[in-house]
This record gives C-alpha cells, structure tokens and sequence, in this order.
C-alpha cells in the first residue's frame, strides 16, 4: 500500500515517528512535507496530500498537525476525501467499516506516540464493509457534486 504523508510543524514531530513505523512494516511512503519544526500553514500540507490521494497516485494518506483538526478540515474540502481526525481506537476502527475514510488525522499534541502507531495500525489494517455504509458513502458523493460540480484535481 502507498501512502501519502503530510504535517505542520506542530504534526512534525509525530509524522517523523509513524514514517519511520511505516517504512519499517515495508509501506511505501512519500512524506509531503513538512522537513522541519519551522512554523509553516496546514492547509499547504493537507492540499498536497489530499490531491495525491484523490488522484489515486496513493491509497491512503495521514495528516499531522497540533490537534489534527486544521489539517482534517482543510483536507475535507478536496473532492473524493474522507478524511477523519482520530484519537482512540474505537474511532480508527470505525471510521474504516463505515466511513471508508482515506486520509487518517491525528493530533500531535494531543496524543502520545505509543497511541498514535496504534491507532495507524488499526486503520490502515480495517477494510471497508460497505453495505448501508455505502449508501451513505454515495450521498456525500453527492453533497460534492452540488458544490463542486465544475472542480477538477
Ligand atoms: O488546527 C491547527 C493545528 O493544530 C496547528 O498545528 C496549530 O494551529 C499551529 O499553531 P501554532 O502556529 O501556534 O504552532
């Protein structure tokens, strides 16, 4: 599985941490940025790799920022992308079977990093289990078409 990594400086850190786990289970990663703790724009790094995932250039993405709540919003707005902020395994689980989520956000300075390669685990491994699920997935589809009608990545 591809999969497309991206921070601020307050996700630096952390985003470091889980491509080092990333590479070390043999996935490949292509880390978006960003290359240092300066002070940088979230929406910059959740552009890049949202748009590389719904492009299909990579499967799945993960964003980092200080609460993961920047960097989830900005990345929601590109067509094609689920992109949910987690915080427990529940959630990362969830998300997966139901929301079909493509791009995972996580805080990094709200969770500890023990949890934060858990919760990676837990989603990149959960597989969709469509369904009803699906149906809903169609009607945010849906919500896009209405408001994006004319955009193109
Ligand atoms: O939702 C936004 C993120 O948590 C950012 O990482 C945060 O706002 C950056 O804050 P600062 O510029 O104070 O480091």
């Amino acid at each position: 599985m591809k999969i497309a990594l991206g921070s601020d400086h307050g996700g630096y850190e952390l985003k470091e941490t889980i491509k080092k786990h990333l590479e070390e289970k043999g996935y490949t990663v292509m880390d978006f940025g960003t290359h240092s703790e300066s002070s940088c724009n979230y929406p910059d790094f959740a552009l890049a790799v949202a748009e590389a995932v719904a492009k299909g250039e990579y499967e799945r993405g993960i964003l980092v920022c200080g609460t993961g709540i920047g960097i989830s919003i900005a990345a929601n707005k590109v067509p094609g992308i689920r992109c949910a902020l987690v915080s427990d395994s529940f959630s990362a689980k969830a998300t997966r079977q139901h929301n079909d989520s493509n791009v995972l956000a996580l805080g990094g300075r709200v969770i500890g990093v023990g949890l934060a390669l858990e919760l990676v685990d837990i989603w990149l491994a959960e597989e969709f289990q469509g369904g009803r699920h699906k149906n809903r997935i169609d009607l945010i589809g849906d919500i896009e078409k209405k408001y994006f009608l004319n955009h193109k990545c």
